[in-house]
């Protein structure tokens, strides 16, 4: 079964490598909605493939490193777009949730992008 669990964080960014009259070269900001998803057989006694705290308690450093603050300058995120900021997390999420599925970052209502671990195989 595949379950979720959905955060939030505020942050500034610019995209170092658009041309200079795109409008992701000027600093701008985004209410980035993140969506964890884990897959794994419902436990026979948990009733639960994992706690949802779990997922919270793995989240919470990426937290600490991303909101309020400007992307760029965050080691790894030199050009934040969507596509590099889900295979961000998921490299450092994944040690703590192995059955990690699925990272999902929208980055405005209409825009975002889902990284299922392509890039790691
Ligand atoms: N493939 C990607 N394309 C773009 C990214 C990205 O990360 N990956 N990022 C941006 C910008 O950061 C921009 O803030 C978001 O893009 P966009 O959807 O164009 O934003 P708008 O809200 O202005 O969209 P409209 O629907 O045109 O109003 C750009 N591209
Ligand atoms: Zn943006």
């Amino acid at each position: 079964m595949d379950i979720f669990k959905q955060f939030r964080f505020e942050a500034a960014h610019r995209l170092p490598n658009v041309p200079a009259n795109h409008k992701c070269a000027r600093l701008h900001g985004h209410s980035f909605m993140i969506e964890i998803h884990v897959t794994g057989p419902v436990g026979e006694t948990s009733g639960w493939v994992v706690d949802f705290a779990d997922i919270g308690a793995a989240w919470q450093p990426l937290h600490a490193l991303l909101d309020h603050n400007y992307l760029n300058e965050v080691e790894g995120l030199e050009n934040p777009t969507s596509e590099l900021l889900a295979r961000w997390i998921w490299r450092r999420m994944l040690p703590a949730l192995p059955g990690l599925s699925q990272v999902v970052v929208r980055e405005t209502c209409t825009s975002g992008c889902i990284y299922r671990g392509e890039d790691e195989r």
